[in-house]
């Protein structure tokens, strides 16, 4: 795991101080802004730059498949995730829709598509084809985990390069809510059974069989749970371990992550795992419905922007909250100071 260990700038806090010096010069009563000033403050400690750009946001869509889908804990079929890959490539998902609202660019990388065709539309990064039952087997082995990372990490960094200044991780797999689960439960030390959720809209009876099946798992695997590689190389999945890459990437080029919902913070919470340090470069876009969630989201000491009962992923209530860092980041630098503005307030 050494190679994947890697120098994270420190936040700059001399810009984070000129950022809340020129907010309180702002045409508003001082704190007015509330949670959108202190939003303003840590993208300058994260750029570097008190007057920072946030703009233009880029999705990064990981599709993988998840062998733990043939237990029956997901409400669709694995299939889905190749035809909702498709479906991505061809502009029709949720995810399209909003990424078409707050003018994002859109990546979608296959990082281990079950099904053998590949949709000419998607990257294909494929690290295998679906990751291994992992109530039977490993899900994947360390190499192909840190594989998946470095993938992550390449492709954000193609995005940043391109102008990319707000990264938001987004992902498709049919079953990996079972293993966003599992990780959190090992990371955080909770309960499975309190970390489980219904996914896509399983029984509480699938639900109870789902917490089973993950406290089953952990205890054959084992993970070390302070190893990111040996959690992902149990529990998977590649998307998970592409996204965690991609947090990675964000993170050295002082780039802000939006983070989504209960399986794009389990890779976050990976990603911590790795570095610490970038615990600060995160900003929690919403909670989803999810339990394990609230879990990991207090495991990072964030706090969600959103609550809009949204049980999606794909990248999309990253997407919707987005506007707000817009928002924040545009305040800073548009609005007039009370000086500029002929308002004498002394
Ligand atoms: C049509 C469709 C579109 C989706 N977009 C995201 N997910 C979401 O649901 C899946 C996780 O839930 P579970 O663990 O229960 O399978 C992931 O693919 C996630 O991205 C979708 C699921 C479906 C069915
Ligand atoms: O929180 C999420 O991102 C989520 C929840 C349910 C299903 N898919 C994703």
């Amino acid at each position: 795991m050494n190679h994947l260990l890697t120098e994270i700038p420190p936040l700059d806090k001399a810009s984070g101080k000129k950022a809340e010096d020129h907010l309180n010069q702002l045409t508003k009563p001082p704190g007015s802004l509330g949670r959108m000033e202190d939003i303003a403050v840590k993208i300058a400690e994260i750029t570097g730059n008190p007057f920072p750009a946030a703009e233009p946001p880029g999705i990064l869509v990981f599709a993988a498949d998840h062998g733990i889908a043939e237990e029956g804990i997901s409400a669709f079929p694995s299939e889905v995730t190749a035809l909702m890959a498709a479906n991505f490539a061809a502009g029709g998902a949720a995810i399209n829709v909003f990424a078409r609202m707050i003018d994002a660019r859109l990546k979608v990388a296959d990082i281990g598509i079950k099904e053998e065709k590949q949709d000419p539309g998607v990257e294909n990064c494929r690290i295998r084809n679906g990751t291994g039952n992992f109530l039977k087997e490993k899900a994947m082995t360390a190499e192909e985990a840190e594989s998946a990372i470095l993938t992550g990490k390449r492709l954000a960094a193609e995005l940043i390069d391109a102008g990319v200044r707000c990264l938001i991780p987004g992902e498709m797999g049919i079953g990996n809510t079972t293993s966003a689960a599992a990780l959190t439960a090992a990371i955080t030390g909770k309960d499975p059974g309190e970390v489980t959720g219904k996914g896509t809209g399983i029984t509480a009876e699938a639900q109870e069989k789902k917490a089973n099946l993950i406290r089953k798992a952990l205890t054959m695997h084992n993970p070390d749970r302070s190893n990111a590689v040996e959690l992902l190389s149990a529990a998977g999945g590649l998307e998970i371990a592409g996204m965690c890459g991609a947090i990675i990437a964000a993170a050295e080029h002082r780039v802000p992550v939006l983070l989504d919902g209960f399986i794009c913070t389990a890779a976050a919470c990976l990603a911590v795992l790795i570095n610490p340090d970038i615990k600060g470069y995160l900003i929690a876009g919403h909670q989803s419905e999810e339990p394990g969630h609230k879990t990991a989201l207090e495991w990072l000491g964030l706090k969600p922007l959103l609550q809009l009962q949204l049980r999606l992923g794909e990248g999309s209530g990253a997407a919707i909250a987005y506007p707000i860092i817009k928002g924040s980041v545009r305040m800073l630098s548009e609005m007039a100071t009370f000086e500029k503005a002929g308002i004498n307030v002394t």
